[in-house]
């Protein structure tokens, strides 16, 4: 085990897990809500409780094909006379009768006086006679009106976040539009003189600007609207003129890098000038530097330029506070143990989100290994990865078979 500390640690560095209670405390949820059809609620919060206006399923129905009868009718009779048919959209039209069944299809109504269902499979048909093998029990293979949800009852609760699912529900009760959330919008830029974007050349000491598509990938996974400001350079007044467009037209302004302690970093000073700032160092690693503060009425987020660094502060810090923005709640992210394959290098200091590959072995234990070098510039370590192995802040050097903490990546990172 290294007993060598981490030279990026410092005593005042704040654990990331303190740094997040703070922050949150720092924003609330928006109140403006709106109005948005169903084919456009993939998601968006609800913001407020729904009811169902009808009783789920709305009417008893057949859940086999087969055939619906009176389960009475089976004890003085060898088979029954059949009278009808109900089809899904096309119900029975005729009453029930003794000693008679109809054809039923899945999902067909139930005629009233039929109690029970028997799938075609044990049922013999001579022409009209038919021959049923008694079901176990009166009242098999029927899905009774309102077993679901009665009217009244609530299908879904305000500050759900309407996916797939939830989408089905909307419409399984005839919901055409919803009450949500206004969506929480982001004006976000990288700033760099080095920075060129994709489609160009790179001169000498360039590099291609990264951190803007994974960062509009990640605000489009926490479903916020965004607007994409560019590059900045390194210019103040460059920087001033985009402090004010972004906090005038958005909710959040997010930036990646400058902010560290380098001699071009003017973010720093303008944002002192223009807002209120508190540069924030943390015990996590990557993504020590982060800058937190308010311009005007929009909240400030600087994540650090490097690329692993801005998405894992972004994952961390971020999308917590996007979350309770939007009126999300806040849940604990999932975490499970793993064995760890090959050993791990760290430095005691700060905690770490190593990128790792989580899978299931022979023997169905979960194993993780790391995605090879972990640079905080080198983001194919993430792109390799589905889940961060997190190191505590104490811990050093990692065995092989040693149990790790793996939180798996969730719907912003995948
Ligand atoms: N003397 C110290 N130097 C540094 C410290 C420190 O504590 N003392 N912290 C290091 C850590 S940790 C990080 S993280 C970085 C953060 O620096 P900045 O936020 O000021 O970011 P930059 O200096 O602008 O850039 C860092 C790195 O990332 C590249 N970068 C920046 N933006 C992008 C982008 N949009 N796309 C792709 N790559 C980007 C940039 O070229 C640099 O290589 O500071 C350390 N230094
Ligand atoms: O902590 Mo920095 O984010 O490692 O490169």
């Amino acid at each position: 085990m290294s007993t060598k500390a981490d030279p990026c640690s410092q005593p005042s560095l704040m654990h990331p897990d303190e740094a997040i209670a703070l922050l949150l405390n720092q924003v609330n949820p928006l109140a403006d809500t709106e109005v948005v059809t169903l084919s456009h609620g993939l998601g968006r919060v609800l913001a407020e409780d729904l009811a169902s206006s009808i009783d789920l399923p709305p009417f008893n129905n057949s859940a086999m094909d087969g055939y619906a009868f009176r389960f009475e009718d089976l004890n003085t009779n060898d088979s029954l006379t059949l009278i009808g048919q109900s089809f899904a959209g096309h119900p029975f039209e005729d009453e029930a009768k003794p000693n008679t069944c109809i054809r039923i299809m899945t999902g067909a109504p139930l005629p009233d006086g039929y109690d029970t269902v028997q799938m075609q499979e044990k049922v013999e048909a001579k022409g009209n006679d038919i021959f049923i093998e008694p079901p176990f029990a009166i009242g098999a293979n029927i899905r009774y009106r309102g077993e679901e949800v009665k009217t009244g009852g609530k299908v879904l609760l305000c500050g759900t976040q309407i996916g797939a699912a939830e989408l089905g529900v909307l419409a399984t009760i005839g919901a055409s539009q919803i009450r949500v959330t206004r969506q929480v919008k982001v004006a976000f830029f990288s700033t760099g003189d080095e920075l060129r974007p994709v489609g160009s050349e790179l001169a000498p000491g360039q590099i291609y600007d990264s951190n803007r598509y994974s960062i509009q990938g990640l605000l489009s996974r926490a479903n916020v609207e965004w607007i994409d400001m560019g590059v900045i350079e390194d210019d103040p007044e460059a920087i001033r003129q985009a402090f004010k467009n972004a906090s005038a037209n958005a909710d959040m302004v997010l930036t990646s890098g400058g902010v560290s302690v380098g001699d071009a970093d003017y973010t720093k000073q303008v944002l002192d000038e223009e807002g209120e700032i508190t540069f924030w160092k943390l015990a996590i690693k990557p993504g020590k530097p982060f800058a937190f503060g308010k311009l005007g009425k929009a909240i400030f987020c600087g994540l650090p330029g490097n690329p692993v660094s801005s998405m894992v502060t972004f994952y961390k810090l971020v999308w917590p506070l996007l979350n309770k923005m939007q009126g999300l709640p806040q849940s604990k992210p999932l975490q499970l143990k793993a064995k760890l394959k090959g050993d791990l290098r760290k430095f005691p200091g700060r905690v770490e989100y190593q990128r790792g590959i989580l899978s299931q072995n022979d023997n169905g234990e979960a194993e993780v290994s790391i995605t090879g070098r972990q640079g905080s510039g080198m983001l194919t370590s993430m792109s390799l990865a589905n889940c961060f192995v997190i190191l505590a802040q104490e811990q050093g050097d990692t065995a092989d078979g040693t149990l790790v903490t793996v939180e798996p990546f969730n719907s912003v990172l995948c």
